[in-house]
């Protein structure tokens, strides 16, 4: 199985969780796409009834597009279960997102589930997180003075770029990836991130999954962390 084939398989297994009456947390990326299609073809031949609450703009088109309901995040007062993608996972369950440019509504939905699923192909999962580089969601007034502290902290950032502009996210915010290689203290580095002044969210998504499913070759891996 290629890539695609993995992150299709995971995406098939992870809507077997989801039960009629539930509020689910839509992630974004492509992984994730292949879920909500899968959640998609649930609710038309099956009649599932769900509320989907999505992370991003592109998801909630999607979800819409196949008939799935959804709900603004202030109009429900929990998520039941929150499935969302990752770019790297490391052995203590520690996760890098934001390859996609949806950190910062993807972390609100993850702190407002109870349960959260990640669903990843088996190349995400990873020794230390780092190489993938930590996505930061900055405030555009002033961000060039957090980039040159970033840069003076020795975080290598990089402006995310997207057709030769800075790549504006759903909230109309920047990204600067720091390009820091594996982090020795992941905890660390988010306590540092969070208190600078104009970060509005990180990447690092510390102590925040319930179940990993992993595509491997032969099949889907269920990690249960908690
Ligand atoms: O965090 C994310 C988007 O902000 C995605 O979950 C992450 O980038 C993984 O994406 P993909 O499934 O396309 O590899």
């Amino acid at each position: 199985m290629d890539q695609n084939e993995l992150k299709a398989l995971v995406g098939q297994e992870a809507v077997k969780y989801i039960q009629d009456g539930m509020i689910v947390g839509l992630g974004t990326g492509s992984t994730v796409r292949y879920m909500v299609d899968a959640l998609g073809k649930r609710v038309q031949e099956e009649g599932l009834k769900i509320v989907g609450v999505t992370t991003s703009n592109r998801t909630t088109a999607q979800a819409e597009g196949l008939g799935i309901t959804i709900k603004d995040l202030n109009d429900v007062d929990h998520i039941d279960l929150c499935i969302d993608g990752a770019d790297e996972i490391d052995t203590d369950f520690n996760g890098i997102k934001g390859g996609g440019g949806a950190l910062l509504w993807e972390k609100i939905v993850n702190n407002a589930s109870t349960k959260r699923m990640w669903i990843v192909d088996e190349s995400k999962m990873v020794p230390r997180i780092g190489n993938f580089g930590v996505p930061v969601e900055v405030i555009p007034f002033g961000a060039q003075h957090v980039f040159n502290y970033f840069e003076k902290q020795g975080y290598h950032p990089e402006w995310r770029m997207t057709d030769g502009e800075k790549y504006r996210t759903d909230e109309h915010n920047l990204i600067i990836d720091l390009k820091v290689g594996e982090i020795a203290d992941p905890k660390a580095l988010a306590e540092d991130l969070i208190h600078t002044v104009g970060v509005v969210e990180h990447g690092l998504f510390l102590n925040r999954v319930d179940t990993v499913i992993v595509g491997r070759q032969n099949g889907p891996e269920v990690l249960q962390v908690k």
